[in-house]
């Protein structure tokens, strides 16, 4: 039972593709989805891009660190004051640094800031509680995916797919009564999605992404170098766990020798591949997966998915939510758990050795 008053929170992700803010309102009790409200998208500038990617792997300290906090303030600052009606703000900003080996996390955009311009009370540097008792900080969202399960009032285990820059996915059990339960929940980063395509696309032909998939698709998957990629220590270890967008950056390099379209194609089948693999870790099968993030409008990435998976997979449009701003629905949701005191990860989506709340309020 919700013990706390719903409201009306808006969240907000910068993700690891470096696209842009995606900013959304949810109403909630921090349990249930009361409402989904509107949301906004603001693009980064190539200049802005630039100075986030020089700061990739940095921590605070860093000249290039304040200067991308400054680009992902100002960011987040013009997105937000679009919005009326929101009571909260929940703050995920932009993963510069993520090393839960040794309890560290950094995400660039100082929460005190936004509270004073913005005037709103922001619950925000999520990661760190967690990384600092023993988790993984990631991924976050697996609390909201659950309550996502319950409003589409899913009655058998699914999972939740996100193809950002990184692949994560959840899998659920929604007969459980809450996301803490043990046994409701199991979530883990699947391996690379569309970072390294991103990266290709950049280097080799100056553009953004690879839009709609047009290039994997007329590519050869190189199945070899897709097994050789499977072979890697992350996907033998048991989840929970989780990856920074580069830690294959070394083994794309392997990808140098082959044309464009079947670089393109062969990442495509390793992004695909490493959730198949995922697949294999659920506590029990699924009939159903729902996929979320900017890769499920990449047709070769769905049609490789398709092939490599043992269930049906459709956009989560196909249950009604709205695959391209889960994670800032998400941020809002935790927010409100962070104001309400409700742990945001548990031992099966961060590994942390008990449930734990992330996050720090600043008022304005
Ligand atoms: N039409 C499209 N065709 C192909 N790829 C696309 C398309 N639209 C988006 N993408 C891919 O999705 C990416 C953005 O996805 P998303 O916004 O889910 O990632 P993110 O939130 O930045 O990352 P993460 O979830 O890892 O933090 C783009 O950078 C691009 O690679
Ligand atoms: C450290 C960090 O920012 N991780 C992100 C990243 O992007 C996708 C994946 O890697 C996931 O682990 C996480 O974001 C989502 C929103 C999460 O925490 O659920």
């Amino acid at each position: 039972m919700a013990k706390h008053g719903a409201i009306w929170v808006l969240g907000t992700m910068s993700g690891t593709s470096l696209d842009g803010v995606d900013a959304a309102m949810l109403r909630t009790d921090g349990h249930v989805i009361v409402e989904f409200g509107p949301d906004a998208y603001r693009p980064y500038s190539t200049a802005e891009q630039t100075t986030i990617r020089k700061a990739l792997g940095q921590w605070p300290g860093d000249l290039a660190v304040a200067a991308a906090a400054e680009v992902v303030e100002t960011a987040h600052a013009e997105v937000l004051s679009r919005f009326t009606g929101a009571e909260m703000i929940g703050f995920h900003g932009q993963t510069l640094a993520h090393d839960p080996a040794h309890g560290r996390t950094h995400q660039a955009g100082n929460g005190a800031l936004l509270a004073q311009t913005l005037n709103l009370p922001v619950v925000w540097d999520f990661r760190s509680n967690d990384v600092q008792m023993g988790g993984q900080g990631a991924p976050l969202a697996p609390f909201f995916h659950f309550a996502c399960a319950k409003w589409i009032q899913a009655t058998e285990p699914l999972a939740i797919l996100n193809l950002g820059g990184v692949g994560n996915v959840t899998w659920i059990d929604p007969s459980q009564p809450s996301p803490d339960s043990p046994g409701a929940l199991l979530a883990f980063d699947t391996g690379p999605a569309n970072a390294p395509i991103n990266d290709l696309m950049q280097v080799r032909l100056g553009l953004a992404q690879d839009a709609g998939g047009a290039l994997a698709a007329h590519g050869r998957v190189d199945e070899a170098l897709v097994k050789a990629f499977l072979a890697q220590a992350y996907f033998h270890k048991i989840p929970p766990k989780s990856l920074d967008r580069n830690d294959f950056h070394a083994f794309f390099k392997k990808t140098h020798k082959l044309s464009n379209a079947d670089a393109a194609a062969t990442m495509t089948g390793i992004a695909a591949a490493s959730v198949a693999r995922a697949a294999e870790h659920f506590p029990q099968p699924i009939t159903r997966l729902l996929v979320a993030g900017g890769g499920r409008h990449n047709a070769a990435m769905m049609a490789q998915l398709a092939q490599r998976m043992p269930c049906r997979v459709e956009p989560i449009e196909a249950a009604g939510l709205n695959g391209d701003m889960l994670e800032a629905q998400a941020f809002a949701y935790l927010a409100a758990r962070v104001a309400y005191g409700l742990p945001t990860s548990c031992p099966s989506t961060t590994g942390v050795p008990a449930a734990v709340g992330g996050g720090q309020i600043s008022r304005p």
